[in-house]
């Protein structure tokens, strides 16, 4: 199964999703890490040279036109569902989880971000965490669209593989 994490920056995607790989026994993907591999720039360094929208594009050519194997976790950039028609083309072409987690959970895991996280530039503090809660509102329609939405706050790789299992069981 292909399997797509969605979630905001922080939720877990990169952390759970190679462990969830690991689990069932298949390669773990992040698509940051494609994005870097394609265009040849790391992504802050893309978005300081070319800009946010540019960026978006740019990602969703990636995802789009890149040669996933069949069975293999995926770790989403943070936007990345919810920009062009991303989130109904990871829907078509894979089962999509979305870790959830709460402005303020998102904002304890967030607050030593530097330079890896553009997004995020800037803010510290409960100006961190409003932030996260504006963007998460705007997010969320989005992510909400995930075949399956699991609790992110103490979620483990063997948690995440039963709920999936299930639900393929549905
Ligand atoms: N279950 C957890 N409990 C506490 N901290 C965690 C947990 N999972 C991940 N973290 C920490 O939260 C931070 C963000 O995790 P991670 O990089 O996996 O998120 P992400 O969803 O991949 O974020 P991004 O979209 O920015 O790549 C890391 O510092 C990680 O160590
Ligand atoms: O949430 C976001 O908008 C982003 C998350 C990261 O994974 C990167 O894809 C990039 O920094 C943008
Ligand atoms: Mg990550």
């Amino acid at each position: 199964m292909r399997i797509f994490l969605v979630g905001f920056m922080g939720c877990g995607k990169t952390t759970l999703g190679r462990k969830l790989a690991s689990r069932l026994s298949v390669p773990f993907t992040d698509l940051d890490k494609v994005f870097e591999e394609v265009t040849g720039k790391t992504v802050p360094l893309y978005f300081k040279e070319f800009g946010e929208d540019a960026f978006r594009k740019a990602e969703r050519d990636v995802l789009q036109t890149s040669d996933f194997p069949d069975d293999v976790v995926i770790a989403t950039g943070g936007g990345a569902p919810c920009y062009y028609n991303n989130m109904d083309w990871m829907n078509a072409n894979g089962f999509t989880v979305y870790i959830s987690l709460s402005p303020a959970a998102l904002a304890k895991r967030l607050e030593t971000a530097d330079e890896e996280r553009p997004v995020l530039r800037d803010h510290k503090g409960t100006a961190l965490v409003e932030f996260i809660a504006e963007k998460l509102k705007e997010r969320e329609p989005f992510y909400k669209q995930a075949h399956l939405i699991a609790e992110g706050i103490s979620l483990s790789a063997e948690k995440l593989a039963s709920a999936i299992a299930l639900h393929q069981l549905r």
